[in-house]
């Protein structure tokens, strides 16, 4: 434990000062991985834990473009490929005013073990911009994706860097985006993932991160005895992954009856209206507030309203929480209502929605929880299956997607069930995640040398 404690010294000392997000993501791996240290003493004689915190390259570059009343815009961006010792760096990229050099490395940092812990080979890596695409015109989106390519497009490639979507970044900005590489540089390579079908995305891969969460969330309950089926589910965010989570637990008989957005939250007793909350948040990209004016029995409230900054979602008695939405939004004061409502599980759609607080607080209440490095990791594995189908020119039915995605997710589960058992870690699935993400990792670098 010495020897973790020092390291988190050298990186808060270092690098991390101005890095928060970075800092939690980063402690909380290596609170977790002291019996394998145990264990694998060599991870320490060959000073994985150093060499594994610090990014292979971090690019940062200057986007500029221009709007419909031709002003000229500057924006940033990142991208950051933290580590590619299992395959070449895959990750996504994400535009939202928010991003900035920390959330990036954070992201690109959980990217690293959750890529690990599907057992495929890809590396880790995340990117993005300062870039708000609220309010702007299809043809603004396309011109600042052209930019952002053009600034970059040097530095990916199908073997070495492989983007894919995040928050802000669906597939219209996807197909831009790849519209732009084949321009510069006259190639169809698989340079970004989750490509509209007819540019050669795969079937499933909309829904795979959102469905995974739920094939994963089924499977753990399952092995407990329990299931989602007739259970009331909370579901915060309304982006790709809340969408296709709620769609997934309508077909298994669950009732999802919340969703927010970053201007407030619905809570619509007898099951969100799904076609309702697709036709507002996917073709009209508006806000939750004409949800509950077309649906009057629903309940609105804005963000604003939100008791000490608790989301509203978190106030409503569930079996099961999904927080879909984004980083730390899910805190002790949320936690400790999910706690007093009898909540059973809480499984992670986006990228650590939960801070350390809450997870601690489930953890002393035995809540079950399915950390997102697992239960979201079937949206990179479903890339990595674009990425094969495009390589291969053979290209596979929703089923055989969706087929693969429930085995994918399932191996996960074993997979850390397994490290629960040889570890003796209690059911503790955010230890085993994070053991198994890094073991598999430190392996592939001893084995290629300093
Ligand atoms: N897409 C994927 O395949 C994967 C995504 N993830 C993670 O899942 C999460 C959601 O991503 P995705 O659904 O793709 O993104 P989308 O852009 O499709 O949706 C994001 C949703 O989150 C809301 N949101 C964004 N920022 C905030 C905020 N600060 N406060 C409250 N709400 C917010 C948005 O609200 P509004 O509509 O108002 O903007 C929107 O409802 C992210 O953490 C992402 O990293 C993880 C694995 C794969
Ligand atoms: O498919 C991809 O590469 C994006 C996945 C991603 O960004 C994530 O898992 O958080």
């Amino acid at each position: 434990m010495e020897y973790i404690e020092q390291a988190l010294i050298r990186a808060e000392k270092s690098n991390c000062k101005s890095e928060t997000i970075f800092f939690q993501a980063l402690k909380e791996v290596l609170e977790t991985i002291q019996p394998l240290l145990e264990k694998h003493p060599e991870y320490l004689h060959q000073n994985i834990i150093d060499r594994i915190m610090v990014p292979n390259r971090a690019i940062h570059f200057k986007i500029e473009w221009m709007d419909d009343d031709n002003i000229i815009h500057v924006n940033n961006g990142y991208r950051i490929q933290f580590n590619n010792a299992l395959g070449p760096y895959k990750g996504g990229v994400r535009f939202h005013p928010s991003v900035n050099p920390d959330i990036l490395k954070f992201l690109a940092f959980e990217q690293i073990f959750k890529n690990a812990i599907t057992g495929l080979h890809i590396g880790g890596a995340k990117g993005g911009a300062d870039f708000d695409p609220k309010g702007k015109s299809d043809k603004e989106i396309m011109k600042f994706c052209q930019a952002f390519m053009s600034a970059f497009y040097n530095s990916i490639g199908a073997d070495i860097d492989i983007l894919g979507g995040d928050i802000g970044v669906g597939a219209r900005e996807v197909g831009y985006l790849f519209g732009q590489y084949k321009q510069l540089t006259n190639s169809y390579d698989s340079i970004i993932t989750s490509k509209p079908l007819a540019l050669g995305g795969s079937l499933g891969r909309t829904e795979a991160t959102g469905y995974g969460l739920i094939y994963f969330t089924q499977t753990f309950l399952e092995d407990m005895g329990e299931t989602l089926k007739g259970k009331i589910c909370t579901i915060s965010g309304s982006g790709n992954v809340a969408i296709h989570a709620i769609e997934k637990l309508y077909e298994i008989g669950a009732i999802p009856v919340t969703c927010s957005d970053s201007k407030g939250a619905i809570h619509d007793s007898n099951g969100i209206d799904l076609e309702l909350l697709k036709k507002i948040k996917l073709e009209r990209r508006a806000s939750l507030e004409y949800y509950a004016l077309e649906r009057k029995k629903a309940t609105y409230v804005k963000r604003e309203s939100y008791t000490e900054g608790r989301s509203f979602v978190w106030s409503i008695p569930c079996f099961a929480a999904f927080p879909c939405a984004t980083q730390n939004e899910l805190g002790e004061g949320s936690a400790k209502l999910l706690i007093e409502n009898d909540v059973k599980i809480v499984a992670e759609g986006a990228n650590m929605p939960t801070t350390p607080e809450a997870i601690a607080l489930f953890e002393e209440n035995n809540i079950l929880f399915g950390p997102a490095k697992a239960a979201n990791a079937g949206g990179v594995a479903v890339s990595v299956l674009e990425m094969s189908q495009n390589s291969s020119l053979n290209y596979l039915s929703f089923e055989k997607v969706d087929q693969r995605l429930q085995d994918i997710m399932s191996n996960i589960y074993s997979d850390l069930k397994q490290t629960c058992d040889e570890y003796k870690l209690d059911m503790d699935l955010v230890s085993a995640a994070n053991i198994l993400g890094f073991q598999r990792v430190a392996d592939a670098m001893i084995m290629q040398g300093v």
